[in-house]
């Protein structure tokens, strides 16, 4: 925390960091944790300065903290926010304990000595107000109000005789943001009695309104605090959590767009936008939305749109991947295809207008332009109206993340609420879906959970939908034989059973289950997030070839055991035994194509999907046993059926055929899918096999090309050499090994990099070079001695995605990782 107490002293006080800390020891009732370093202020204190006095009285007073004494000395505070509780904490070891509180009184130790006032007055704090002040009256009768808040809303309260002491303090404070610390300012009013008074009548009419009190309140709460005498400026380090700047790059990289809303001043959020690394010193432009009527916001907002526009022109000149750019995909704006990089910082005054009904698709269209947008000085209302505005136009799922009350609407009003449980208090982790401790965490949520999650759900619902049409359309077909008179194919008691026990289980297994590639993967590899966001496990076309799978299957399941039966292969002919047939037929595809479908083998996939046929085979041969037969005579009309028909092997034949013919296209049609057009997740998991194959030594060579096709990829080498490429390009293929996804000059110097770096010859390399395809003729000239190990250069980010534009500034970076 740094404290800065106007006119007694100056900025050269303000020392951040001495290397001894202060000794308190003159005061028994410190807090023996608390460090500070700045010997000024202290002495100030000590040689009874009444500016510095007065401004740790305020922090003793002014708050909503409560306090708890164990035992002589022993302090307890318990804050609601805990910049409340370093404030009092400070004032306490600076010699301003505040010791208790009644609803009438509070009582401090004032340099050793007790004080009691009376609290004539609670002015609440709320985020509309973004100050809270108290009315007290001290032990000597006088009556003071102090109060501390945003610095915005002070300036414009206090007294104009403060006008030099803003000056500097704006300076500090300014500085104090600079430095992303959470900023307030401190000031008081000396009233008269019968000032008091008049007050405390109105604020006892307002009090008792029935309608629009809230509002009723502040415009009395606002008659008093005017012409305030300014005291001073705190300011406190609000911590980044640990890995922010990590996660938020990694999400970044997953596609998920960030925005920062906050109540923070523009100065301490924009700090902070640097230090998690949404903004950076790289950026094109970071546009700052500071106007205060209609038209100031609307025009900056034009300007910055027009700005990113003409970048496009002129970088478009020339390059076919700019005028690709320009040309958006159908749905979305010219905006969001802008090249280069831009942030948009917009403080809460102008959101206001930014929101107005007809500025806010423009206010949408250049925030979605932008990388970064970060909202200052926001209400918790305008966090959930920019959150409503997302979801009112952009085909986009929100998640909000917070950790205090004033997060809840935002928080309540987005898709996904995540809470983070803190300091801070439990309602933001009351109002939301999901709560963890650590900002980190949501890369686990999203990247691993929610990918798992989503896959599991498209997976469950292709099969489901696929099961029950190959179940159902039979009956369609044999609707052609019977006459449409409503007969079933399958037994009565299959039907019933079908859904509920033959088939549910593996499948629920799955849904609970199934994952694609390894949580470590996921977070490796922010691009897998992708097909969620572009709905691409299941979407319409999904749908569709499920449905037809199922319409084959069911043709053939039926054909199939018809032509059997039509030929009297099996020297049986009964509708009894043929329902048998295709009912076999029908759980063993399913359950074989349920195995199919299965990513993640465990103990309970094995024991589901093996026990449900078996299931089924009990059930039937109990239920077509003699024994139920004779005690049922009505219900079990297929007694017998099973043990006749399953005892012929043209039977099991028919079975055979159904199977293979129902499966091998399915499995025909993913291995040409894997093969030609993998997605990224089957090469991640392909390389994973192979890494497990090739037993690697530990070492993995992670190459990000930077081309000019934007291409990025990452080549493994294992011991022996490369393994394969990971791609995020378009027209990658699998069986394209490294090289030949980068052009032939860019393979060459990249390899060229790795030879400098190591001079020794691997026979491993020419196994990569024989690989690659004409276009990396060049690299496999160079490639014939190319050392594989590279040496450890400290690793790069989680994925390459970054990507230099054009041609010529093709860079290859290379890092070891272990
Ligand atoms: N207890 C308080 N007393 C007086 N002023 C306060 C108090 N708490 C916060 N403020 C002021 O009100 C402003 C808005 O607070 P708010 O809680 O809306 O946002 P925040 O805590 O700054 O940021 P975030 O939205 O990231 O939680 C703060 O920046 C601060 O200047
Ligand atoms: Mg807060």
């Amino acid at each position: 925390m740094l404290c800065e107490v106007c006119d007694t002293l100056g900025p050269q006080s303000r020392v951040r960091q001495r290397a001894v800390p202060l000794d308190f020891s003159f005061n028994a009732l410190a807090d023996r944790r608390f460090v500070f370093f700045d010997h000024a202020l202290l002495e100030a204190v000590k040689v009874g300065q009444p500016a510095t006095h007065e401004f740790f009285r305020l922090l003793a007073l002014c708050h909503t903290v409560m306090s708890e004494e164990k035992s002589e000395g022993e302090l307890y505070y318990k804050a609601q926010s805990p910049d409340e509780g370093a404030l009092v904490t400070a004032a306490r070891c600076f010699g301003f304990v505040f010791r208790s509180r009644t609803p009438h009184t509070i009582t401090l130790q004032e340099m050793g000595r007790p004080a009691t006032y009376q609290l004539l007055s609670i002015l609440d704090f709320n985020n509309i107000r973004k100050r809270m002040s108290v009315i007290v009256r001290n032990p000597e009768g006088r009556i003071r109000l102090y109060c501390k808040g945003a610095d915005t809303l002070l300036f414009e309260r206090l007294h104009p005789c403060n006008q030099d002491l803003m000056n500097i303090t704006t300076d500090h404070l300014n500085e104090y943001a600079g430095d992303g610390l959470r900023t307030l300012l401190l000031a008081y009013k000396d009233l008269e009695e019968s000032e008091y008074e008049a007050w405390s009548e109105r604020l006892q009419r307002a009090s008792k309104a029935v309608d629009c009190r809230e509002e009723r309140l502040a415009a009395v709460y606002e008659e008093i605090e005017q012409d305030m005498m300014l005291l001073g400026a705190t300011a406190i380090e609000d911590k980044l959590q640990e890995g922010v700047p990590e996660t938020i790059a990694i999400l970044t990289l997953a596609n998920i767009k960030i925005w920062v809303l906050t109540g923070d001043k523009q100065e301490t959020a924009v700090n902070i936008g640097y230090s998690c690394k949404m903004l950076t010193d790289d950026m094109t432009e970071v546009f700052f939305v500071t106007g205060r009527t209609v038209h100031e916001v609307r025009e900056e907002l034009r300007k910055a749109r027009e700005k990113m526009m003409d970048s496009t022109r002129t970088l478009g000149n020339g390059f076919p991947y700019q005028q690709e750019k320009l040309d958006p995909p159908k749905g979305s704006s010219v905006l969001e295809a802008i090249p280069g990089e831009y942030a948009l910082v917009i403080n809460g005054h102008s959101l206001a207008h930014a929101l107005e009904a007809d500025m806010e698709l423009e206010f949408l269209e250049t925030a979605c332009a932008c990388k970064a947008v970060i909202c200052c000085r926001v209400t918790p209302l305008q966090k959930a109206q920019v959150v409503e505005l997302v979801k009112k136009y952009k085909r986009a799922v929100t998640l909000a993340i917070g950790d205090g009350a004033n997060d809840v609407s935002m928080i309540k009003t987005a898709h996904i609420g995540v809470g983070i449980s803190g300091q801070e208090g439990i309602q933001a982790v009351l109002a939301s879906d999901y709560t963890f401790s650590q900002f980190k965490s949501l890369q686990r949520l999203l990247l691993v959970h929610g990918r798992w999650s989503y896959l599991r759900m498209c997976k469950f619902l292709c099969y489901f939908f696929y099961k029950n049409f190959a179940f159902t359309m039979v009956h369609f077909w044999f609707g052609f034989f019977c006459g449409f008179s409503a007969q079933t194919v399958y037994d009565q008691y299959f039907i019933t059973l079908y859904n509920i026990v033959y088939t549910s289980l593996p499948v629920l297994a799955m849904g609970i289950f199934d994952q694609d590639v390894p949580e470590q993967r996921s977070l490796e590899y922010p691009k897998l997030y992708e097909p969620g966001q572009l709905n691409l496990l299941f979407n319409k076309r999904e749908f569709f070839i499920c449905i037809a799978q199922g319409i084959y299957t069911s043709v053939v399941l039926f054909f199939v055991s018809y032509g059997v039966f039509a030929d009297d292969v099996t020297q049986l002919a009964d509708y009894q035994s043929f329902a048998v047939t295709v009912a076999t037929s029908l759980v063993i595809v399913v359950s074989v194509q349920i195995a199919l479908d299965t990513g993640y083998w465990t103990a309970i996939n094995h024991f589901f999907i093996w026990g449900s046929v078996a299931m089924y085979f009990a059930i039937m041969f109990a239920m077509h046993s003699d024994g139920l037969f004779n005690i049922f005579p009505n219900q079990f009309t297929f007694v017998g059926n099973a043990q006749n028909t399953l005892a012929q092997p043209a039977v099991w034949f028919t079975i055979l055929l159904s199977t293979v013919v129902c499966i091998v296209p399915v499995v025909t049609f993913r291995f040409l899918k894997l093969d030609l057009k993998p997605q990224l997740s089957d090469t991640v998991r392909y390389t994973q096999l192979v890494r497990k194959k090739q037993k690697p030594q530990g070492r993995r060579l992670r190459i990000v090309g930077r081309t000019g096709s934007r291409r990025t990829g990452y080549a493994f080498s294992h011991q022996e050499g490369f393994g394969e490429l990971i791609t995020s390009g378009k027209n990658m293929r699998l069986s394209s090994l490294a090289l030949s996804s980068f052009t032939g000059r860019s393979s060459a110097s990249w390899i060229d990099t790795l030879r400098k770096k190591r001079g020794t010859e691997s026979p491993a390399a020419q196994q990569v070079s024989a690989g690659v395809s004409p276009q990396g003729a060049e690299a496999s000239q160079v490639s014939g001695g190319v050392p594989l190990a590279a040496p450890e250069t400290g690793a790069t980010g989680p994925a390459g995605g970054a990507s230099a534009p054009g041609p010529a500034s093709i860079t290859e970076e290379c890092a070891v990782k272990e």
